[in-house]
């Protein structure tokens, strides 16, 4: 029989002790041996082999056992440390045993040795096992991947694991000053009182819960927490083992997961996926909203069933190129709902792949935006279109012409542009009101309408502006034809709001290519023949002529002039005498404004005025008029002469002045004029547009104590109830009546009806623009008030108007 390997070093400076020692274990083990004698010897011995055991002499010269003992425990091993002495006494023996020697015995009584070799090579085995256990235990403890920790039954951590200290983010030592209930969530802090109290009560041998802790940062960390009591050997609670995950993330991409599903749910667009046979195998419920199409009757079907037949194979294929080569598509598309109605969306098709690369599905989202695409037709026509009357506006004209102009241009063919506007449509506006006047535009329009062809285009460019296109021209003849049944046609009666109406137009007319080459020009020149038609007397059509061209560049030049007028004192006041027809004395003036400017000669007001309104100009201008006409007025006053009234104009701008009372206050009490010297002339037009304002507004003037008159009478549609009310003092007859009226039957008698209805309302008339003897009696014989007019005198200068008040001159004396 083999007998075991025993691996000694042997502690001993007598050699035949050292014999002795050998061949006893000799008997009983192969012996693999060292002798040593010194602490140098030993640990030479102990680094250079491996041992079993070690058995020491005690007393050595400059050496013992005491010693020995301390250099093996010193190197770390863990082998049996066996006394084999001469003689030690038993204190001895008991210090060296406390010191860690395992066992002592005597040379002279070796019997024991070997039992008690192999009793503390046993131990030693045993040590080492439980050792690398422990050693085990203490790797699996400190490495695993979840937190684990012994919790003592008052709640304090006894033990816990690195992982641990990562998921909480406290140290080791933090932790096992805290107790564990203090970073336990205290939201989940009743749950895990309820299982502890289930562990201890033996109800259940382990729980598991999914809570929260509070990590050191203060941030919450998810963790799924399993934890079992221990119990001692007499079955009492020992303590508790915590197994503890961190599940954050797993939590958080279940709950975006949620979220996903949520939105997938909720969102408003449609998502479709197919898989790799392009066949729907999911679809949320606006997919059904959009489509009709419920999930079990999309699902399993391929996206076919929605094509509306609308979009042509080479749309598809172009769509799938797009989808093959860059994994995605996105545009407008019609398609089909299940109830056969088509409709437009924006479709956005992605590709997923699988793990190896390959095509898995398609992720259809669609958005229906047939509302969208109808508002933006609507948007579109708005904004080429006029919201009165429906027709093309400039925008559209100008498209339509600058197209027609490039088909002409290739065809050798003409296309006209007529201009029209209408005839003293502001009076109508101003009088019978803004709802009336827009009637009658569409009224217009519609006339226009019946006249043009479908191929023209008319188009309505703002106020009373209208402009045809003419695309299809022959000669200038058929231009003229169209014009003269445009005119014809417009100047029907309307009857509008139980008004009947009658209004005309005049056209300016120019033609491609002769007048201009594209389509701003020629609307400009088609613009600036009308305007010479208004000037020919309204009611006709004009052709562009260059000269033309050179008036309308006259009336840009002098608005850029204009505005620096008065500052350069190029505006002076003429006066023109008013007359009194029965004592035949001046009783007034009327100031009238001009400008002298060094470009364009003396300017009459009926060019720049006009200019002025439509930028702005009229109140530096107006106010400069009534200061310097009071001024003049209380000079004449001041130097004796007979005391007349001044008559000042008010544009329609001057009447909508905010603070129009103020300026005129200011301007009275700067010159010294009385307020009863200063007369306001307003048109008829311009106080029958808001009669009620313009009603509250005079009555303050009249208040002031100044005199006011209605201007341009009988041009306008007063009506006799708001008459009544407004307090003035005069009509002024518009000269158009009084030129004709001894030749004109209708002029005759409207100035004869205007005189006796001003009487009857106890007004006062001055008929203007009386030029013959003729026109004098006639207004005379009617009991006509007053007159102005050249047959007494033209507007003349301050110093001219100085000399006719001193002379004393009258209308008898003529
Ligand atoms: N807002 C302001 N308007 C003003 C001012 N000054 C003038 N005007 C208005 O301009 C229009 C043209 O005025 P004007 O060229 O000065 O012509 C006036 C007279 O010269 C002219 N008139 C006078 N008598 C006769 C005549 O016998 N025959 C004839 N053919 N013309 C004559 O009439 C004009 C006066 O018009 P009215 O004001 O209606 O009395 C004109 O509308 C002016 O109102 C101003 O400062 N501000």
């Amino acid at each position: 029989m083999n007998k075991p390997t025993l691996r000694t070093l042997i502690i001993e400076d007598s050699e035949d002790d050292a014999l002795l020692l050998t061949r006893y274990l000799q008997q009983t083990h192969e012996l693999i041996h060292v002798r040593v004698d010194s602490a140098e010897g030993l640990s030479q011995a102990l680094k250079q082999g491996e041992w079993d055991l070690v058995l020491s002499d005690h007393s050595m010269p400059g050496f013992d056992s005491f010693a020995a003992l301390q250099i093996v425990q010193q190197s770390g091993r863990d082998l049996p440390f066996i006394i084999v002495s001469g003689a030690i006494g038993e204190d001895l023996a008991v210090a060296a045993i406390k010191a860690g020697a395992h066992d002592y015995l005597l040379k002279s009584n070796l019997k024991r040795l070997i039992p008690a070799i192999e009793r503390e090579l046993q131990a030693a085995q045993a040590r080492r096992t439980h050792f690398q256990s422990e050693q085990r235990f203490r790797a699996t403890f400190e490495q695993a991947a979840v937190g684990i920790a012994h919790v003592g039954l008052d709640g304090r951590w006894l033990r816990v694991n690195h992982k641990l200290c990562v998921i909480t983010g406290y140290s080791e030592e933090e932790l096992l000053t805290h107790d564990r209930p203090s970073i336990t969530y205290p939201d989940d802090m009743p749950d895990e009182l309820n299982s502890m109290q289930q562990l201890l009560a033996g109800d259940v041998p382990s729980s598991t819960k999914e809570i929260r802790y509070t990590r050191k940062d203060g941030s919450p960390v998810w963790v799924n927490l399993t934890w079992s009591l221990t119990r001692t050997s007499t079955g009492e609670p020992d303590y508790f083992i915590e197994v503890i995950e961190d599940i954050t993330e797993r939590k958080e991409a279940t709950e975006r997961l949620r979220l996903f599903a949520r939105i997938f749910d909720t969102i408003n667009e449609g998502v479709a996926v197919t898989d790799a046979s392009n066949n729907i195998m999911l679809v949320n419920p606006a997919f059904s909203t959009i489509t009709g199409y419920s999930a079990t009757e999309a699902i399993g079907k391929n996206p076919r069933i929605l094509h509306s037949g609308l979009m042509d194979k080479m749309f598809y294929d172009k769509m799938w190129q797009s989808i093959k080569k860059t994994g995605r598509w996105q545009g407008e598309i019609t398609d089909r709902r299940k109830n056969g109605e088509s409709y437009v969306e924006w479709l956005s098709i992605s590709t997923m792949k699988d793990e190896r690369g390959e095509f898995s599905h398609h992720i259809a989202v669609v958005s229906d935006i047939s509302e969208r695409k109808a508002a933006e037709e609507r948007m579109v026509h708005i904004a080429q279109h006029d919201f009165l009357t429906g027709l093309p506006n400039r925008m559209m004209l100008h498209d339509r012409l600058t197209q027609a102009i490039a088909h002409a241009e290739r065809e050798q063919r003409k296309v006209a542009v007529m201009f029209l506007d209408l005839d003293r449509f502001k009076a109508i506006n101003d009088t019978l009101g803004h709802l009336t006047g827009d009637k009658l535009l569409q009224l217009v329009a519609g006339r226009i309408n019946s006249v043009a062809r479908t191929s023209d285009t008319v188009s309505r460019l703002g106020g009373d502006e209208f402009a045809i296109m003419l695309p299809y021209i022959e000669n200038t003849d058929d231009i003229a034809m169209i014009a003269l049944k445009l005119l014809a046609s417009i100047a029907g009666p309307y009857v509008v709001d139980g008004n009947e109406i009658e209004v005309t137009t005049s056209i300016g007319i120019s033609v491609f290519p002769e007048d201009g080459t594209d389509s701003e020009s020629l609307i400009a020149h088609a613009d600036a023949a009308m305007y010479q038609a208004k000037g020919n007397g309204r009611n006709n059509y004009q052709f562009f002529t260059r000269e033309m061209n050179r008036r309308t560049l006259e009336r840009i030049l002098i608005k850029n002039k204009l505005s620096h007028a008065l500052e350069r004192n190029e505006l002076f006041l003429l006066y023109q005498p008013q007359v009194d027809l029965q004592s035949g004395h001046i009783i007034g003036a009327e100031a009238l404004v001009r400008w002298d400017n060094p470009l364009h000669g003396k300017v009459l007001p009926a060019q720049f005025i006009p200019i002025a309104e439509e930028n702005g100009l009229i109140p530096p201008i107006g106010e400069w008029v009534l200061r310097e006409a009071c001024r003049q007025n209380q000079e004449w006053r001041k130097l004796g002469l007979m005391k007349i009234t001044m008559a000042v104009n008010l544009s329609s701008v001057q009447f909508r002045q905010k603070n129009l009372g103020e300026t005129i206050k200011a301007i009275l009490s700067e010159s010294g004029l009385a307020p009863s010297g200063l007369e306001l002339e307003i048109t008829e037009g311009v106080v029958m547009q808001d009669a009620e304002a313009a009603i509250l507004l005079l009555e303050d003037m009249k208040a002031m104590g100044l005199k006011l008159s209605v201007d341009d009478f009988g041009t306008g549609y007063s009506s006799l109830s708001y008459l009544k009310r407004f307090p003035i003092d005069k009509f002024k007859i518009d000269q158009s009546f009084v030129r004709d009226l001894t030749t004109d039957t209708d002029d005759a008698v409207i100035v004869s009806t205007i005189i006796s209805m001003a009487h009857s309302l106890k007004l006062k008339v001055i008929a203007e623009g009386v030029e013959t003897a003729e026109q004098l009696a006639f207004l005379k014989q009617q009991g006509c008030d007053e007159i102005q007019g050249y047959y007494f005198s033209q507007p003349v200068s301050a110093e001219e108007f100085t000399k006719l008040l001193s002379s004393g001159r009258g209308l008898f004396e003529l």
